[in-house]
């Protein structure tokens, strides 16, 4: 991954681009986040997407129910089991968004220039001239000539599936559009998005906490991805939600920011979440197009000096169809990459699309390239400037750790950690090699049992961009002695042996304490 390291910067002899790029054993460092759905939930396509590189499987509760996704994530287990690559497991939120429920699942054709009617009355049954809606509130929150926007559930922007309308005027608690272009709604769930429009629905809905406290505390979910996060008070309250809900005190919190809302507020909710998800199937219809890129170029930067995962969604809407992306999508995974980001998110294209496995292997293809010539050198100077001085000591020793790592060119980084901080700020530094972080288990009470940590710390590493996470068995307590480290080491060092990233005569960094200091040591492995 680190080997013949390009940089843009300087003139690339064309014909290098043609280079076919050496297998490795990790198919890219950046992450790819899978929604699971119809056509991605058997335990045969999902040991494939976890093969291609899937680390992450989103359920995504604005559809299906808990029955249904269970069973996917059953099958994800299984999947898991036999493919031994570990995966995490993502709660997506319903949230504030607005839906059109049609319940006889016939195709609405809608003719452009025509007039229809959005009403919060849902014993209608939706057709061409009424579209019934789970929001009493929409009349007074728009007016005349406002947009909204509605599709198949997790529309794509491409398709002849979705219709523009234009508010022409509030009548009582209907709203009357115009239909701007001339579309047949398919399905029976229909997303619908008012423009820069404030609803006052709470970003927790009722329905989520159920589902949360029931489906989320059976399943520990690693990760809450919480629509439509508005306020850093959304993220706080959710925060207050999960810490009375037994091991979901330690589910981490993405925040979506879907609307410009959620984007005014982004520092404070940047400080509050563990992590960021740029939406932009939402934020790129409430943002004008040609304010997207600046959005997610700020947005990445900002998470990335937070030390904070980034998530960039809809990067390659056309595989949900076709078996290649655009020129454009292909060029734009690559600047995701560029600009930062640590996942890439698909939606539709592994939910309901044709071809999950190709889509993701395709992705992480395009990752991988982009990783290679992505300015580490810069981007590491940039961090260390905006950190300042004086560094925290752990912080200190992690950005040492990658200098050291590139300058002796070492293979691998491997790191001990339990809270896993020491390797998310070493993740920080964007080392051109992977780490493996090696997640000691802590043994804690709750005053009434005793467990060990570690099984959240270990995937929830799994959305950071080059961290590959090792559980330490539990015999290993995390107040070790030097010989219980040694023994260890020696584990990771034959695992990254038989996963091929390690091999004799390369360098290891390792980052560690030994007693009370924390260390950074290299080493020069034989055969
Ligand atoms: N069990 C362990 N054995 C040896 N070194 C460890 C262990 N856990 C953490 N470290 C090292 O201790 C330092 C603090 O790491 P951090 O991840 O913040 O620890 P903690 O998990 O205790 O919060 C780092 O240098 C890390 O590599
Ligand atoms: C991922 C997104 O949201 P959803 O949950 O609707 O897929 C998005 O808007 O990009
Ligand atoms: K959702
Ligand atoms: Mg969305």
């Amino acid at each position: 991954m680190h080997s013949n390291h390009l940089l843009l910067e300087e003139p690339i002899r064309m014909a290098s681009i043609l280079e076919p790029s050496k297998s490795s054993f990790f198919p890219a460092m950046t992450k790819i986040v899978g929604t699971l759905g119809p056509k991605s939930r058997s335990v045969e396509v999902i040991s494939g997407c976890l093969k291609a590189g899937m680390s992450v499987a989103r359920f995504d509760f604005s559809w299906g129910n808990p029955e249904y996704h269970q069973g996917t994530l059953e099958n994800l287990k299984t999947a898991v089991k036999t493919t031994k690559k570990l995966c995490a497991v993502m709660l997506d939120t319903v949230g504030p968004e607005l839906q059109v429920v049609n319940k006889s699942g016939n195709p609405i054709s809608l003719q452009a220039d025509g007039f229809v009617i959005l009403t919060p009355d849902q014993e209608q049954e939706a057709s061409s001239k009424v579209l019934p809606i789970n929001f009493e509130g929409l009349s007074k929150a728009v007016k005349h000539g406002d947009t909204i926007f509605v599709g198949q559930y997790l529309f794509t922007g491409s398709e002849t599936t979705s219709v523009w309308l234009e508010v022409s005027e509030v009548k009582g608690n209907d709203v009357v559009c115009v239909i701007k272009n001339s579309a047949t709604l398919a399905g029976s769930l229909f997303t619908l998005h008012a423009s820069q429009i404030r609803i006052e629905l709470p970003t927790l809905s009722d329905k989520d906490k159920e589902v949360i406290s029931t489906w989320g505390v059976q399943n520990k979910i690693d990760f809450l991805s919480l629509s439509y996060t508005r306020h850093a008070e959304d993220v706080r309250n959710a925060r207050e939600y999960l810490s009375k809900l037994g091991d979901l005190y330690q589910t981490q919190i993405f925040a979506k920011i879907e609307n410009i809302e959620g984007l005014t507020h982004f520092d404070e909710i940047l400080q509050e979440a563990d992590g960021i998800i740029l939406s932009r199937g939402n934020l790129g219809i409430d943002l004008p197009p040609e304010k997207v890129f600046l959005f997610q170029k700020a947005a990445l930067y900002k998470c990335n000096m937070a030390g904070k995962p980034a998530v960039v969604t809809r990067v390659v809407d056309s595989m949900t169809d076709n078996l290649r992306p655009t020129r454009a999508e292909a060029t734009d995974v690559a600047n995701a990459v560029l600009d930062g980001s640590d996942a890439i998110l698909l939606g539709a294209e592994t939910l309901r699309g044709l071809y999950p496995i190709e889509t993701i292997s395709t992705v992480g293809k395009i990752c991988a390239e982009a990783e290679k010539v992505f300015n580490q050198d810069l981007y590491f100077k940039k961090t260390v400037k905006y950190v300042g001085e004086p560094m925290t000591h752990l912080e200190s020793i992690a950005s040492s750790a990658v200098r050291a790592a590139i300058k002796v060119k070492s293979s691998v980084i491997i790191c001990f950690t339990s809270s896993g901080r020491a390797a998310r700020l070493i993740a920080k530094y964007r080392p051109t090699m992977p780490v493996l972080s090696v997640v000691i288990p802590r043994l804690k009470t709750n005053q009434l049992k005793w467990s060990f940590s570690g099984a959240f710390e270990a995937r929830q590493s799994l959305i950071v961009r080059g961290l590959f996470p090792m559980l330490a068995d539990p015999r290993h307590p995390a107040e070790s002695t030097s010989a219980t480290n040694e023994s260890i080491l020696k584990v990771a060092l034959d695992h990254g042996k038989a996963s091929g990233v390690i091999k004799s005569h390369d360098r290891v960094v390792i980052c560690q304490k030994v007693g009370d200091a924390s260390v950074v040591k290299i080493i020069e492995l034989e055969d």
